[in-house]
């Protein structure tokens, strides 16, 4: 059957998946999520196999949404890249399947899926978390993730300035050179994030890289690297004040080295904030602790097939 399945390269993807559309789904989708009916929404935590020899790792994130009919997993590598390396650390591909018969709908490129859905998940915890007035965004890496936050959150929110810092320099300034924005290149992470209202730490770190000192009391903190129980990019000073809430307690305790590290405990999901289980503690310093999870995918393929048929 998989000869009828629709394929979609990463330009279609993208052009498919607006933001407009995506943030209202993934705010349903985590919100039903974390009311843990299993007749609803099945998504275990993503297996991930380490592939030591080469500094990567292979995860694969099924899930089921029985209501909407989604039947979908993705497959994503993850690698240590070697500084200056040209090659993109995050890869994936995503299938979407008929839930009835087992066969698969749809193949398409996931790394644009893994971008968008990621910064859009980011967007919804400011949204809920940032400062009132908030002026400052920081970004710290210069990556695919970077760039989709950036795009993002200056899409939906309106700050006066924006700081990036990378570990190089010149990459940071090719990352500004490439957006329309006035963006502040900063020489160390201490320079972009004092005062910042909102951080957002999109790096390849294994070791902390923003240290709790630094960071503004009541600053909301969108931390996205990091997703492997041994690597950090916050410090326990950070992990320990901070409000945390995650996108998956399971995801959270199993593959967050930010979170199993520094002990720190995880006060709600984003989706229990969303549907009113937990309060959103906007006067604290936040942390949304993301690891990715497999119904974000599944309701963004979705969403980039529906446009598809759409058009054919
Ligand atoms: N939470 C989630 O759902 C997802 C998380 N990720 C994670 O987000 C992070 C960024 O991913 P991408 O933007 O796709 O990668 P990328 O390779 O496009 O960008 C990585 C950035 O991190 C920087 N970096 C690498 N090692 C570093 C170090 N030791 N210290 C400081 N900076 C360092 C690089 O210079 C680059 O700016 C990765 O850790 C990735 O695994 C990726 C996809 C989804
Ligand atoms: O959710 C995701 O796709 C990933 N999280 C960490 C690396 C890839």
């Amino acid at each position: 059957m998989t000869e009828s399945a629709v394929l979609l390269n990463k330009h279609e993807v993208e052009r498919y998946l607006s933001y407009e559309d995506l943030i209202p789904r993934l705010e349903s989708v985590l919100g039903k999520f974390s009311k843990r009916d299993s007749s609803e929404i099945i998504q275990p935590v993503r297996s991930v196999v380490p592939i030591q020899q080469h500094n990567g790792f292979l995860g694969v994130m099924p899930a089921y949404l029985a209501a909407e009919g989604i039947l979908c997993t993705k497959m994503v590598t993850f690698y240590q890249r070697a500084e200056g390396s040209s090659l993109p650390s995050t890869q994936a591909t995503v299938l979407l399947f008929d839930p009835e018969h087992g066969h698969v709908t749809a193949i398409m490129d996931g790394e644009a899926i893994t971008a968008k859905r990621t910064a859009a998940v980011s967007a919804i915890s400011t949204k809920l978390f940032m400062p009132a007035l908030s002026k400052v965004l920081c970004i710290l890496g210069s990556g695919q993730q970077a760039r989709s936050h950036y795009d993002v959150f200056t899409k939906l929110f309106k700050f006066k300035e924006v700081r990036v810092w990378s570990r190089r320099r010149e990459m940071a300034h090719r990352f500004v050179n490439d957006l329309q924005g006035p963006v502040r290149v900063c020489s160390s992470v201490k320079e972009a994030v004092m005062g910042a209202d909102v951080i957002v730490t999109a790096t390849g770190a294994s070791e902390p890289i923003l240290f709790g000192e630094w960071v503004k009391s009541g600053a909301h903190v969108a931390a996205v690297g990091a997703c492997r129980p041994d690597w950090r990019e916050l410090d326990d000073v950070l992990m320990r004040e901070a409000v945390v809430y995650v996108d998956s307690r399971e995801g959270g305790t199993a593959e967050s080295g930010d979170i199993v590290l520094s002990g720190a405990q995880v006060f709600a999901e984003l989706g229990e904030v969303i549907n009113g289980s937990f309060p959103a503690q906007r006067e604290k310093t936040t942390v949304f602790k993301s690891l990715g999870m497999g119904i974000q995918d599944a309701v963004s393929a979705k969403l980039v097939l529906e446009k598809w048929n759409s058009e054919h």
